[in-house]
């Protein structure tokens, strides 16, 4: 029998226990502040960033969305990202990607403050992450959502073979982290990777985040594996599909996500949690 992981009711869940949290805050006087910088008009980007805002909004964070031209120099967007890092309304800075060709994205990343990091992307969070001392440290969105599936369905980890397919710092490095971390015996494989197929049939744990439809087959998943799924690819009918050849895998995985409403809407509720973490770390060190 196969368990299909539902992003929609875990964010839903998610969401419930933030808008606690974010209700504690309030009757402190606290409000939670979330920037979101839109670089361009990537029509994914925008619709993403839309979804961001409105969730925000309906969960009580005071949320701003900064739409910025293409054209935008790396020096213009990395003074902004300072005025932002210097506002005491903010508490979350997240800057979405991709970014347009002539920025550089370490720069962007590394210009957030770390403790308004809201993606966990700057060096000193990924580094903490590595050396596992995460407590109040921001994680990447999308591998923490992922971790939330595995705790919300009893998905044991320890000694679990697992592959990460992407190296990405959005999603490969950290899952990988956060899986070794959580004691399973890790491997990523990336495009240079040797035997793919291979790889992955042994996989207890399968995570793709590669970036191509259908890229995995039923032939290249172990029965009874969990399979994770964080593509958001178009297929010839131009329709919304995953890295996972779902119709196929899903009568070997014993539990797998689906796309749509699989890890997508866990990336937005960790999201909200993680702004409102930030301000609660913030408010504790201030006093
Ligand atoms: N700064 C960041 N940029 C990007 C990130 C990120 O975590 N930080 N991740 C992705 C995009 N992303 C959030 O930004 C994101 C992608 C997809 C979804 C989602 O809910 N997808 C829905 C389907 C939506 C659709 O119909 O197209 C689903 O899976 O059900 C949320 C967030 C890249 N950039």
């Amino acid at each position: 029998m196969t368990t299909i992981l539902d992003g929609k009711a875990l964010a839903a869940k998610t969401d419930e226990n933030t808008k606690i949290e974010i209700q504690d805050l309030a009757d402190r006087g606290i409000i939670p502040g979330l920037v979101v910088i839109l670089v361009g008009h990537d029509e994914a980007s925008q619709l993403y960033v839309r979804n961001k805002d409105k969730r925000a909004r309906k969960m009580g964070i005071h949320s701003v969305v900064r739409n910025l031209p293409e054209t935008i120099t790396e020096e213009e967007l990395i003074q902004i990202i300072h005025s932002y890092n210097a506002d005491p309304t903010i508490n979350a800075i997240l800057v979405q990607l991709p970014l347009p060709a002539h920025i550089n994205e370490f720069h962007v990343t590394t210009a957030i403050a770390p403790q308004k990091d809201a993606d966990g992307f700057h060096p000193v969070n990924l580094g903490k992450l590595i050396v596992n001392r995460t407590e109040q440290t921001p994680i990447a969105c999308t591998p923490a959502g992922i971790m939330k599936f595995f705790k919300a369905y009893h998905i044991s980890l320890d000694g679990k073979k697992a592959v990460v397919v992407g190296r990405s710092t959005i999603v490969g490095k950290p899952m990988a982290a956060l899986l070794v971390n959580a004691n399973a015996t890790v491997t990523i494989a990336h495009s240079h990777t040797k035997k793919l197929s291979e790889l992955t049939q042994e996989a207890d744990i399968l995570v793709v985040a590669v970036g191509v439809a259908h890229f995995i087959k039923a032939v290249d998943v172990k029965n009874g594996a969990v399979v994770i799924d964080v593509g958001m690819d178009r297929d010839a009918q131009h329709k919304l599909v995953g890295d996972v050849d779902f119709d196929e895998v899903k009568n070997k995985a014993a539990y797998i996500t689906p796309v749509p409403r699989g890890v997508g809407p866990m990336t937005i509720s960790m999201l909200m949690a993680q702004t409102v973490s930030l301000t609660k770390w913030s408010s504790e060190q201030n006093g």
